[in-house]
């Protein structure tokens, strides 16, 4: 998958045109930063965003990417349906709580593909590939091409992570901390550049079928004061966040009841 994720990005600037300055929902798209219509600054980043679940999409080049796709994101979405059954466990639910109630394995749940490609940069100082953020949906699973650059807040600070090879690191997202009444957090993270060499990360966003409303689990929430989340809908969150420049939990914020 990272290779064939290269071979696009070297495509000429032509070839991947047709993808370029597409809206949120299209199929595919393509760009640098994160939305060049809101961001003040724009961010040392290429992206390559797919719909590939319910509706499977691919670009028709380079010519093996679409196969390669198709089955990286069939066995990711079995790593998450799994993950997602451990953590129904981990809070006294039955294991296949999340997955049903979100929809989670049915025809119509829905799967994002975000590759980033972050090419060396001669000032990377004064850079940044993403800027601090936590991801909508439940689950992401990230894989990386073994150059560091992704950095994770732990109590207040930012830790570096390496990438070990052949594995996958996964970010709890958005609707992970709204379902689970905050009892899961989303992860705030960012990636910063280099100047030594092109760093590619590729991520699956795991999440409920577009239109089904995520609201805290009444199992989660004691009473109606401890309800700490309003319900959105997963597209509606989508806009949310789309219509942004990426800052931090901003969007989660905007459905939290102050305490
Ligand atoms: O490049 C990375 O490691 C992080 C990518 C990321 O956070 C994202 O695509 O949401
Ligand atoms: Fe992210």
């Amino acid at each position: 998958m990272v290779r064939e994720t290269e071979s696009f990005f070297d495509l000429r600037g032509e070839e991947k045109k047709q993808y370029a300055g597409k809206k949120l929902f299209d199929p595919i798209r393509c760009g640098t930063s994160f939305n060049a219509n809101v961001d003040k600054t724009l961010l040392w980043r290429d992206y390559l965003k797919i719909h590939v679940h319910p509706h499977f999409n691919a670009p028709a080049k380079p010519s093996g990417f679409s196969k390669v796709l198709q089955e990286y994101c069939e066995k990711t979405r079995e790593m998450a349906s799994e993950l997602l059954r451990g953590i129904s466990e981990s809070l006294g639910l039955e294991e296949r709580y999340i997955n049903e109630k979100l929809g989670v394995e049915s025809s119509e749940s829905h799967q994002l593909f975000v590759a980033n490609m972050y090419p060396p940069c001669p000032q990377p100082e004064l850079a940044m590939g993403l800027p601090p953020h936590s991801d909508h949906g439940l689950l992401t699973i990230l894989m990386q091409n073994g150059i560091q650059g992704l950095q994770v807040m732990h109590k207040g600070k930012w830790v570096h992570i390496n990438p070990l090879p052949n594995s996958f690191l996964v970010n709890t997202g958005d609707h992970m901390e709204i379902l689970t009444n905050g009892k899961y957090k989303s992860v705030v993270h960012r990636a910063v550049v280099n100047n030594k060499a092109t760093r590619i990360s590729i991520g699956t966003a795991h999440g409920p079928p577009l239109d089904t409303l995520v609201s805290p689990a009444k199992e989660l929430v004691a009473d109606d004061a401890d309800q700490a989340y309003l319900g959105i809908t997963y597209r509606n969150y989508l806009e949310l966040q789309q219509s942004k420049s990426l800052s931090g939990k901003s969007c989660l914020d905007r459905l939290r009841f102050s305490m």
